[in-house]
Parts: structure tokens; C-alpha cells; sequence
């Protein structure tokens, strides 16, 4: 299955002769990248990010690629005639969790975003902000391969914010691709893969800001594949530095916060990479100064 998402030359508008939101969008989202979408209102970014999440199809062009999606929308329905732990514990069984798992599931989630004490409250009667812990506990509960998150943390308090993008940040290391649009620049500032804006009906990439390498401490990761054997593509996209000093052997350094996503990458390759070792570089003054 192919889990990238593609958008190729992808447009889409609205009735016959309305003008097109957008057109000749080219997009692929491979796991692991966390891509940023911005621009001003109005201008077709939850309509992107309906499009990326497969809710709406596209007018012209192609959307291809199958990937596991749950998706934030900006309008979550709240009047649903369930408690928030009946809703979070019916979608976990949709997913494929047996029903005390999914409970289970549900209840930590919930913990996490600081609404275990909503879990029972009617959904139709919890605040704008419980809802919203909702929200994003539904997308986070299925284990999705992309995330799609319009606007998420709008409403959520400070604890919760933080606790999304720490989700967000654990869910890129295990692989999960994530577009996310947020009315805060800072959001997850430094973070992102790549920035696109969205500007008469185009997208751009932000090249004003290059991409940074995160900050924090790195693993030294020694594997052998074939002699002259390439990389696999995820995990030439993990790595901040890779050196080859006999031939079939490699020297990877990664981000500690990657190196799950490298592993995976070389262990399900075809034929898997053998690992040598793994090490916890020692913390330079950067990182010593961030613990
Ligand atoms: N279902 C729809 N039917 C008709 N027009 C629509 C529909 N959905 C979106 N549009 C139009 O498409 C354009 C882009 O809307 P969209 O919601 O994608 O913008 P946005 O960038 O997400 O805006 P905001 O920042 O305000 O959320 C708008 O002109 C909007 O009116």
C-alpha cells in the first residue's frame, strides 16, 4: 500500500462556475514530515486539508495514496447523542480496538488532555474547550500513518496545547505525517518540514525560513546494507549527517527524537538493513543548556 499521499495538479471549486479555490496543486506528504499550511482567510486551507484528509474529492486532478488518516476538522459536530467516553470508545472500535481496549484507550487520552473528569458528561453539554479535547483525542486514538489538523488547538487551554504538540512531535518520530493549520505562527515553531502558503489558488513553499535540524540530543547509529546500496528514502529523510566509512557500512546520526522512525525505516526495508549499534551521542553545550 502506498503510504504517501499524493495531490497531483489537484484542483477544486465549488459548483460549476465558481472560482477555483485552488488549482495545479502538486503535494506529496511521505511519513514522518510535518508540513505547516498557511494563508491568509479565505484563501482554501481547510479546503486543502479536506482534500489531504480524503473527505472531499478533488474537482480535477488526483488524490492518490492510502495512508490511515483522522483528521481535526475546524468544526467538530458536538451534538452527538453520546458521553465523550461512549463517542471515543465507539470510533476506537471503528478502528479496530476490541471495546475494553479502546475504553481503556479513551480514558488515557483523555487524562493526557486533562478531560478524564468530562468523560461522562453528554458530548452535547461539554464546554467549547472539552469538545475541542475531543476533537483531537477521536484523531489521536486511531494511530493514524497522516494526521490532518485544521485549527486543533483553537480553544484548547495552554496544558492542552503544549500536550498536542508534544503528540504531534511523538507521532512525526513514530512516522505519522502531519499537515496541520494553525492561526499561530509560533506553533510548533522550527519544527516543520516545510511551510506552504496558499496564495491565488496556488501553493507556495516558504523558502524564507530553512528548514531547521532539531534541537536536542542525537543518535549515532551504525547499520550495513548492501555494498552500494542507497538509503531508503525515510530514513535519508531522518538523518542530519550520513557517512559511509567502509563500503556497506554506515554511520547515521539522527535526531534522538527520529531515531524510531530511522530504525523502522531500515528494518522494514527490502532486504532490511542490519543494525550494528545504537548510541546516545554525548550532549553538546546546546542541548546541555536546554535540560
Ligand atoms: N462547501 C463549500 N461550498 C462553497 N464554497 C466553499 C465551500 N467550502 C469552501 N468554500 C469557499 O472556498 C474558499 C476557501 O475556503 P476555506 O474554508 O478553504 O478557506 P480557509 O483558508 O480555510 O479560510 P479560514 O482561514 O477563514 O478558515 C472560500 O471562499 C469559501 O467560501
Amino acid at each position: 500500500m502506498q503510504r504517501d499521499l499524493r495531490l497531483d495538479n489537484v484542483g477544486r471549486r465549488f459548483g460549476l462556475r465558481g472560482p477555483w479555490v485552488l488549482r495545479g496543486i502538486h503535494l506529496t506528504v511521505p511519513p514522518g514530515t510535518l508540513i505547516r499550511i498557511e494563508g491568509p482567510n479565505g484563501t482554501g486551507k481547510s479546503t486543502l486539508l479536506r482534500l489531504l484528509a480524503r473527505i472531499d474529492a478533488p474537482t480535477e486532478g488526483r488524490v492518490s495514496g492510502a495512508p490511515r488518516t483522522a483528521y481535526v476538522p475546524e468544526r467538530f459536530p458536538t451534538a452527538l447523542p453520546f458521553t465523550a467516553l461512549g463517542y471515543l470508545t465507539h470510533l476506537g472500535t471503528v478502528h479496530g480496538l476490541s471495546r475494553p481496549a479502546a475504553t481503556r484507550a479513551a480514558l488515557e487520552w483523555l487524562d493526557r488532555f486533562g478531560a478524564a473528569p468530562y468523560a461522562r458528561t453528554p458530548m452535547a453539554e461539554l464546554s467549547k474547550g472539552s469538545s475541542q479535547k475531543v476533537a483531537v483525542v477521536q484523531a489521536l486514538l486511531a494511530e493514524p500513518e497522516l494526521l490532518v489538523l485544521d485549527e486543533a488547538w483553537t480553544g484548547l487551554d495552554a496544558d492542552a496545547r503544549a500536550e498536542l504538540e508534544r503528540a504531534v512531535v511523538e507521532r512525526t518520530a513514530g512516522g505519522t505525517a502531519v499537515v496541520f493549520v494553525d492561526h499561530d505562527p509560533r506553533r510548533l515553531a522550527g519544527a516543520p518540514d516545510a511551510t506552504y502558503t496558499v496564495r491565488n489558488a496556488g501553493l507556495d513553499l516558504r523558502t524564507d525560513q530553512p528548514p531547521q535540524e532539531p534541537a536536542g540530543p542525537r543518535v549515532s547509529v551504525v547499520v550495513q546494507g548492501p555494498s552500494g546500496g542507497q538509503l531508503p528514502a525515510d530514513a535519508t529523510r531522518a538523518v542530519v549527517s550520513a557517512e559511509e566509512p567502509t563500503p556497506g557500512t554506515h554511520r547515521l546520526t539522527v535526531p534522538a527524537s527520529h531515531s524510531d522512525l530511522l530504525l523502522r525505516a531500515l528494518l522494514t526495508a527490502r532486504p532490511p538493513w542490519h543494525v550494528v549499534s545504537v548510541h546516545q551521542e554525548p550532549a553538546g553545550p546546546d542541548t546541555e543548556s536546554r535540560r
